[in-house]
């Protein structure tokens, strides 16, 4: 018997090919010249015929059935061998598929499946709002053009703006819209916080900017300046200043904003403050609803700091204090 850990395959023997045994001595005591197949009995593809460990019987890989692809690491008894043979140690010869991959039956997958709803019924049971999946609806708009208008202007109306308010012009809300888009995308105006000791946060021109272009929209909560009347808050600003002041709006950035919030004032009173403006803060109807937005009032130079009036409509923000 040939005594090799190594599975062999045997080649016919020529004069420069010897049999592959492991054991030099078994190598040279073995003549592998009538080697067959014991299944298709011919001796044709040697490289292909494997060597059973214990009798020595030769088959081809292909001719195994299952066929072998490749020579298996280890012994390898042929199928009478291995039939008689009893197993001693794991793993025991070819394990079924389903067994080595841990394959569920379809019977058992659903004896699994039931009592995994059955536990997660009751994890479920526990929590009320889980009993019934409702969905959520998009909202239905009204048909009437003129009524949906009435409806977004029932409390952001500019036609209630004391002495009016200027409409954006078809162009200006194109250029509008293109910010709008821009941001939505990442592509923000190139500006950035700053920190000064005395002025605190602070925005900065991180490129240059050219006169009139749109850096932001002065945006927050919306809600009526009667409700807001004892905020300590210094960053409110007036969106619409109706001719019935229980209709101004204003908007608040304290909760939710941009970095409008962060753009310092000029200090109104002084030649040098009134220098130091760059941007003007101006209110527009946009497509029937008030509208903040800043814009620039000049060029501006890379590294700049931006500043606008806090005044411009009222002068009730105290600024003589402003650097
Ligand atoms: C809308 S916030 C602007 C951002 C603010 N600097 C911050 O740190 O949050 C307005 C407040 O900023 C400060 N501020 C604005 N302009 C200033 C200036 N020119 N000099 C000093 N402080 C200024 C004032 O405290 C003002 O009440």
């Amino acid at each position: 018997m040939a005594s090799s850990r190594t599975p062999m395959v045997l080649r016919r023997r020529t004069q420069a090919s010897k049999p592959l045994r492991q054991s030099p001595t078994l190598d040279d005591s073995f003549d592998n010249d009538d080697i067959c197949c014991e299944e298709c009995g011919s001796g044709e593809s040697p490289a292909k015929l494997l060597l059973c460990d214990k009798c020595d019987r030769g088959y081809h890989l292909f001719c195994l059935r299952p066929i072998i692809v490749s020579v298996p690491k280890g012994s390898w008894f042929c199928p009478p061998c291995s039939k008689n043979k009893k197993p001693t140690s794991f793993p025991l010869g070819q394990t079924k598929i389903v067994d080595f991959f841990r394959i569920q039956r379809a019977s058992e997958l659903s004896k699994t499946v039931s009592q995994d709803n059955r536990k997660r019924k009751k994890r479920a049971s526990s929590l009320v709002m889980s009993k019934k999946r409702r969905k959520l609806l998009p909202f239905n708009p009204s048909e009437d053009p003129e009524r949906r208008l009435k409806q977004m202007q029932s409390a952001n109306s500019p036609i209630l703006e004391k002495g009016g308010m200027q409409v954006l012009s078809k162009e200006d809300s194109k250029a509008l819209n293109l910010c709008k888009s821009m941001m939505e995308r990442g592509e923000c105006p190139p500006v950035i916080v700053v920190f000064d000791p005395q002025e605190g946060f602070t925005v900065e021109a991180d490129r240059s900017i050219k006169d009139l272009t749109i850096i932001t929209e002065y945006v927050g909560d919306v809600d009526y300046l009667k409700n807001r009347e004892n905020d300590d808050g210094d960053s409110m600003m007036t969106l619409l200043s109706a001719s019935d002041p229980s209709q101004t709006l204003v908007i608040c950035p304290d909760k939710r904003s941009n970095i409008a919030r962060f753009i310092n004032g000029i200090n109104n009173h002084t030649r040098d403050g009134k220098q130091k403006q760059n941007l003007k803060c101006v209110r527009y109807n946009v497509n029937g609803e008030c509208h903040v937005l800043l814009i620039a009032n000049r060029d501006i130079r890379k590294g700049e700091r931006l500043y606008y009036d806090y005044n411009a409509y009222e002068q009730e923000y105290p600024t003589e204090h402003f650097v």
